[in-house]
């Protein structure tokens, strides 16, 4: 694989979309068709269709675990069919949400355990991580606002709507997964202005991936 793969993580509401859209549209003329982005739980028909079943509010009485075998059978299908040819054709890709959502999210927002969801992606995944993860932390409650005043109410799926306790949890692991991949988080502070925000994740990925960059 000659490509470089990079992932967005962060509590809902912390601007990764927003960001993302913004690099997007300040990189791509220089990188062209070597640049993939992508998104997750979604980026294909398969995924996607896993992702409404995921996501739909009326789906109350999903399960802990069902939810999380969903989001890796996304994922799976996801790595297959868009990230790894991507990475095989040399480019570089972008990607909103990878393994570490799930580990925040299910591991430690739905207390199954960080490590045994951990364990079930590394079987989904065949141990593919991303090169770099650039990591926006920002206070639960502010992001959460964040959400509520700019989101249409139907726009807001299932999980935003969890408890601010179950939030403070995903944002938690976050933090600890964070902590035990140094070498492989960058860490961004989302609370400051959207520009400056920018203008730090462009410069973290020119850092990361220069031989994208070079003339
Ligand atoms: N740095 C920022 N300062 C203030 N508002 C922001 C910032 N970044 C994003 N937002 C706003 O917060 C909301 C949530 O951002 P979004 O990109 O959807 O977050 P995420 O994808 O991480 O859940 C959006 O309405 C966006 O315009
Ligand atoms: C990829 C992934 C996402 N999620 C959650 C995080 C979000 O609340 C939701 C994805 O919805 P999305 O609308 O993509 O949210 P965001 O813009 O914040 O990325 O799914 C998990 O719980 N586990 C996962 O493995």
């Amino acid at each position: 694989m000659t490509g470089k793969f990079i992932t967005f993580e962060g509590p809902d509401g912390a601007g990764k979309t927003t960001v993302m859209n913004n690099v997007v549209e300040k990189i791509s003329s220089l990188l062209g068709d070597r640049l993939l982005v992508t998104r997750e739980p979604g980026g294909n028909k398969i995924s996607e269709q896993i992702r409404n079943v995921i996501l739909d509010r009326k789906n109350t009485e999903m399960d802990a675990r069902t939810e999380a075998l969903l989001y890796s059978a996304a994922r799976r299908q996801h790595l297959v069919e868009t990230i790894i040819p991507a990475l095989n054709a040399g480019k570089l890709v972008l990607c909103d949400r990878y393994v570490d959502s799930s580990v925040a999210y299910q591991g430690s927002g739905r207390q199954i355990g960080m490590d045994e969801v951990y364990q079930m992606n590394r079987f989904a995944t065949e141990d593919l991580l991303p090169f770099k993860t650039i990591y926006f932390d920002i206070p639960v409650q502010v992001g959460l606002d964040r959400i509520a005043a700019h989101r249409s109410k139907d726009a807001v799926d299932r999980l935003d709507v969890e408890a601010v306790s179950f939030h403070e949890r995903v944002h938690d692991g976050y933090l600890k997964v964070a902590k035990n991949n140094q070498e492989r988080f960058v860490m961004i502070d989302a609370t400051k202005p959207l520009s400056e925000v920018i203008e730090s994740t462009i410069s973290v990925i020119k850092t990361e991936a220069q031989e994208f960059f070079k003339e």
